[in-house]
């Protein structure tokens, strides 16, 4: 009997000890190296929070824990690519991890392309993307023009010592530019400024949940930012109203009239006419000013651009959709902005299945991240990463570099950026006017850094230059 005893308690053990083996605990289910979560429930959120942004912590995650990193977004563990080899796998994967970009819900709302996977994502995209393809473009280049023509004029009457906020103008340029080009003269250009301000209340809010700091139910906080958002949704509201009821002819549609014709829900409307809104300029917005602190800084480099501009266009020439590529060293600021201050730093997949990446095993649902800003800015692709240098992008240089290093609007399923094009032809028409008539010059004593807040890198503090006519 005592044997029989001892046997099951022995048993007993065994299989309990077992279990544990087989089922640890839920920080063990993966051999990808990383980080322990740091809190039970944040997992590793207060982590990011201290870093200053989720680009800061993966630049930090990677170096310590190499090119395949794991860490937890509460109490879900993520995986992190940090090296344009390991993405292969991924190249044909179009679903998105909701988890990661909820943070934007309540700015684009729950129904935004952003969270829409599998049919329901693939089918918007076919709906929507006509409107920033080939032929759609082809009719902006005259709206950029007139916008750049119009900013040039402002900087005339600025010229001399009188100091520019390059962000606010930048962003001005680039709302107008998504609102004439996505929604039509409907949009007037006082409601951009206003748009602007609600945008900055908004973005302002969803950057301080980011960190863990949300507001308080019913808090006058909380009243401020659903106010800005009512107003940000009044105007579109008020656009796509003005739109459905008068139609303009099949050859004028724009973007909003893709919406409305697709017969979508009010609410569908509303969620990516701000999605794509907002994607439009805050992203080409920082672009923009990026390009043009690197311009204002490197003298080297502005008289080089100036120079293939007026060898090319001469004095008064526009760029067009039939010049635009033989402005190659245009092309190649643009990237180089794009590389060093990493303006879209991250993407993110997931799969419905496990699967091997980088000799490990990523469980099924896990959210992966695309760690852009990581892979544009390691040192064995690009050497002396924090220096600007354009000719890193010419023809010789670029040779042999492997096809997914440079990816700053994403790569995976069919579902990169829908806005590129877009913002390499309104930035290139806008330097190719600012840079051909005016010479910058930052205003001494700033000290200029960036902040990945979010999704976007954009200054801290604004940046003020000064500008002198060229002859
Ligand atoms: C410098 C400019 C821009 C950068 C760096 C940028 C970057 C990105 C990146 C990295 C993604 C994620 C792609 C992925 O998941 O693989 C994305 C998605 C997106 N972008 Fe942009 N973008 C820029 C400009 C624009 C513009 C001008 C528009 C508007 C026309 C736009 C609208 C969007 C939208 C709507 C999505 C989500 C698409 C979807 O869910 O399928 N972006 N962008």
């Amino acid at each position: 009997m005592l044997d029989y005893a001892i046997f099951a308690i022995t048993f007993v053990v065994f299989l309990i000890a077992t279990g544990l083996y087989l089922y640890p605990g839920p920080n063990k289910i993966t051999t990808i190296p990383g980080l322990e979560p740091s809190d039970p429930k944040d997992g590793n959120l207060g982590d990011i929070g201290r870093a200053g942004s989720l680009h800061e912590f993966l630049l930090k995650l990677h170096a310590e824990y190499g090119d395949i990193a794991s860490f937890w977004w509460g109490q879900q563990l993520v995986v992190s690519l940090g090296a344009p080899e390991l993405w292969k796998q991924h190249e044909r994967i179009f679903d998105r991890p909701p988890l990661l970009f909820k943070g934007f819900e309540p700015l684009i709302g729950a129904k935004s392309i952003q969270y829409a996977n599998g049919l329901d994502g693939r089918t918007r995209r076919k709906l929507y993307d006509p409107s920033f393809g080939h032929n759609a473009m082809k009719y902006y280049y005259s709206i950029f023009q007139e916008l750049g023509q119009e900013m040039a004029q402002k900087w005339e009457s600025m010229e001399g010592d009188q100091h520019i906020p390059l962000r606010a103008h930048t962003i001005d340029l680039t709302m107008k530019a998504i609102t004439r080009c996505s929604f039509g003269d409907t949009f007037k250009d006082e409601e951009c400024l206003q748009f602007s301000r609600n945008y900055d209340i908004c973005w302002d809010d969803i950057n301080e949940r980011t960190k863990g700091n949300y507001p308080v139910e019913g808090s006058p906080r909380e009243k401020k930012f659903q106010e800005a958002l009512g107003r940000l949704h009044t105007t579109i509201g008020r656009v796509a109203k003005y739109r459905r009821e008068n139609p303009p002819p099949p050859q004028e549609q724009l973007f909003i009239d893709l919406l409305i014709e697709g017969d979508l829900p009010e609410e569908q409307v509303l969620c990516d006419a701000m999605t794509y809104m907002v994607g439009g300029f805050h992203t080409s917005g920082n672009l923009l000013t990026w390009a043009l602190y690197f311009i204002a800084t490197h003298k080297e480099v502005e008289e080089k651009l100036y120079q293939e501009l007026i060898d090319v266009l001469g004095k008064k020439e526009d760029v067009t959709p039939d010049n635009i590529s033989q402005l190659v060293y245009l092309r190649q600021v643009l990237d180089e902005t794009l590389r060093c201050a990493v303006v879209g730093p991250w993407g993110a997949r997931y799969m419905d299945l496990d699967i091997e990446i980088g000799g490990h095993i990523v469980p099924a649902k896990t959210p992966v991240i695309h760690a852009f800003g990581v892979v544009l800015q390691d040192e064995r692709i690009w050497p002396e990463p924090n220096k600007f240098d354009p000719e890193r992008f010419d023809a010789e240089s670029s040779k042999g570099r492997h096809k997914l290093a440079f990816q700053p609007f994403g790569f995976a399923g069919g579902r990169k950026c829908p806005g590129y094009k877009f913002s390499y032809a309104e930035t290139s028409v806008f330097l190719s006017i600012l840079c051909r008539q005016f010479k910058l010059h930052l205003v001494d004593g700033q000290v200029v850094t960036w902040h990945g807040i979010i999704m976007i890198t954009r200054p801290v503090d604004e940046i003020w230059i000064t500008v002198t006519k060229r002859d």
